[in-house]
């Protein structure tokens, strides 16, 4: 069967309970928007291909839960993530004070080579801002990552953040691209699985429709 991409990266999100990260993957890859707010449990993934210059990068996404009881599981996603999500709700200083937790953890678990992007989500409630634009700026420019305001619910910025990450990896990655492609025949397979339904996500929540 012909090969249906090129290189497969593996991204992460990672940010507090409540901040949007499962709202940021289902309007990324379904374009949906779920009012409600039910908990991740564990983690769960979903997979959209881009083509970044004329290169078909499949990106698998995971989303962790952001809840305290599950970081020791979530904390084995670090490790194979090649570009991690640091999000927080701009309606939440709490949220945007724990980035540096969570940057902490990044530090201590994920490879060195990871790619790292800030993103404030949650950018259409105007009205209940309790964090600054510019105290994002300043935060992702301290940390030297990028740094996206998004909405969900809009769509704001979406594409342009999950787009700006895997241009990102795969610039760091751009030698290795060789490496890359034959480690991924073996990853083919696996990912075709999961496309037909054989999904292995660890645990998932069936309710939110947000299964891959
Ligand atoms: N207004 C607005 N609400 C959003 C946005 N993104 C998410 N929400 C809402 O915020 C709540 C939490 O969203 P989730 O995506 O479930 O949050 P999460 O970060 O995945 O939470 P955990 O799974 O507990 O870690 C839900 O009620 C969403 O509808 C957004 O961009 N704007």
């Amino acid at each position: 069967m012909a090969k249906q991409y090129d290189v497969l990266f593996r991204l992460l999100l990672l940010g507090d309970s409540g901040v949007g990260k499962t709202c940021l993957l289902c309007r990324f890859t379904d374009n949906e928007f779920h009012p409600s707010h039910i908990s991740t449990i564990g983690v769960d993934f979903k997979m959209k291909t881009l083509v970044i210059d004329g290169i078909k990068v499949r990106t698998q996404i995971w989303d962790t839960a952001g809840q305290e009881r599950y970081q020791t599981i979530t904390k084995q996603y670090y490790r194979r993530a090649q570009g991690i999500f640091l999000v927080y709700d701009i309606t939440s200083e709490r949220s945007f004070q724990h980035i540096m937790k969570w940057a902490s953890d990044v530090d201590e678990y994920a490879p060195e080579k990871v790619q790292k992007i800030l993103v404030g989500n949650k950018s259409d409630e105007v009205d209940k801002r309790q964090v600054a634009t510019e105290q994002g700026v300043k935060l992702a420019k301290a940390y030297g990552m990028d740094f996206f305001e998004t909405s969900a619910f809009t769509n704001h910025n979406i594409t342009e953040t999950f787009t700006r990450l895997a241009e990102q990896v795969l610039a760091a990655n751009k030698k290795d691209l060789d490496l890359l492609r034959m480690s991924n025949d073996e990853l083919n397979l696996a990912a075709l699985e999961e496309e037909e339904g054989l999904c292995d996500s660890t645990a998932g929540d069936e309710r939110k429709g947000c299964w891959c």
